[in-house]
């Protein structure tokens, strides 16, 4: 690799990791890991997280040089060459923490987008968050199909919450290109740190519109669609009264912790696609005018005509 790939491929991988520590070090989050507590988990702690994410790191690394010097393959036959890599990360993560499943979701989002870094940059495409998720798209292109739609037996709590619920979890995500981060979760934590928002009260806020809206198959692997149904009403009330201080937010969020622990729920999913928004925040945006930035910029315009 040049040596600018090689610049990019360290960044590539120091914005997966500092997007999990991140992720990890916002406290409070309702029924997760943080520093205040192990939210719904008994089997593990910050600790374990740390040691998780210590040792899954150098893999994006290798998932960059993997997508730059496979850059010629076509994206539909990319998955299949790159999920023993991703399996190989697994098993490193699973050697730091005693067995113990932390970022089994968060290997395959950061493990795509960093395949899809390293082709863009082999294949001189702008390095932006609409360019990487279109091209994870393009990898994942049929997967909830042919991976959850078969008869055949379900091993894993995503395959059986597809079963019997119809939720795609990790895979859907991914095949839509990141659909709830570049639509829902990026414009407003750019609007709220545009508002001059610190960015630890723009990512809690972030997190809440993640549990308000995301179907996350760990909740309903968890508590059934009944317990998806509470995280996503207490979610949307929370939002509905825009606690104001930042300090009664805090408090309002320990108590949705409290709740969620007490009916062993965790919304490991949205604690994903929180660190996949950060990730993401770090890149440009496209200078593409899609309908949805059209609608927002004119939704934004007409405010401040009317606000005047
Ligand atoms: C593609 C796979 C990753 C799919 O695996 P699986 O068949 O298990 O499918 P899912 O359950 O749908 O997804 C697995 C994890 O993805 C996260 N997730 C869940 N819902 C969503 C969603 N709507 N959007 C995005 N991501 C989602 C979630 O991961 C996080 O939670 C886990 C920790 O929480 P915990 O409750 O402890 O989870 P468990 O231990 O499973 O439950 P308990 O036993 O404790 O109750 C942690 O993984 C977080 O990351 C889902 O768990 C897989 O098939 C695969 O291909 N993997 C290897 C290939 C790879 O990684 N390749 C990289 C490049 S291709
Ligand atoms: N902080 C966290 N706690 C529990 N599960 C998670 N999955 C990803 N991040 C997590």
């Amino acid at each position: 690799m040049s040596h600018s790939n090689e610049k990019l491929a360290v960044r590539i991988r120091c914005n997966a990791e500092r997007a999990l520590l991140t992720e990890l070090f916002l406290t409070p989050k309702p029924g997760l890991v943080d520093r205040r507590n192990s939210g719904a988990h008994n089997d593990m702690t910050l600790q374990t997280f740390i040691r998780s994410i210590n040792a899954i790191s150098p893999w994006f690394l290798r998932f960059f040089e993997w997508g730059a010097s496979n850059a010629t393959i076509a994206p539909g036959e990319c998955l299949a060459l790159i999920r023993p890599i991703g399996f190989e990360c697994e098993t490193a993560m699973f050697a730091a923490t005693g067995g113990i499943n932390t970022h089994k979701g968060a290997i395959f989002a950061l493990g795509l987008l960093s395949v899809a870094a390293g082709r863009a940059e082999a294949l001189r495409i702008d390095i932006t968050r609409e360019n990487l998720c279109f091209m994870v798209a393009d990898f994942c292109h049929g997967i909830v199909g042919r991976e959850l739609g078969n008869a055949g037996r379900t091993r894993t709590a995503g395959e059986r919450v597809y079963r019997r619920y119809g939720l795609s979890g990790a895979r859907g995500e991914a095949e839509s290109g990141f659909a709830t981060v570049r639509r829902l979760a990026l414009p407003i934590y750019d609007d709220l740190l545009q508002q001059g928002d610190c960015e630890n009260h723009a990512l809690m806020r972030v997190l809440l519109e993640l549990l308000a809206f995301n179907a996350d198959t760990n909740l309903v692997s968890r508590g059934g669609v009944d317990g998806l149904t509470f995280v996503r009403d207490y979610a949307s009330n929370l939002l509905l009264q825009n606690p104001k201080p930042a300090s009664d937010l805090l408090d309002k969020l320990c108590l949705f912790d409290d709740a969620l622990i007490a009916r062993n729920l965790s919304p490991g999913g949205s604690a994903d696609l929180l660190a996949v928004t950060w990730f993401l925040a770090q890149l440009p945006a496209s200078k593409i005018w899609t309908l949805e930035c059209v609608d927002r910029h004119f939704c934004k315009k007409m405010n401040r005509i009317v606000n005047t």
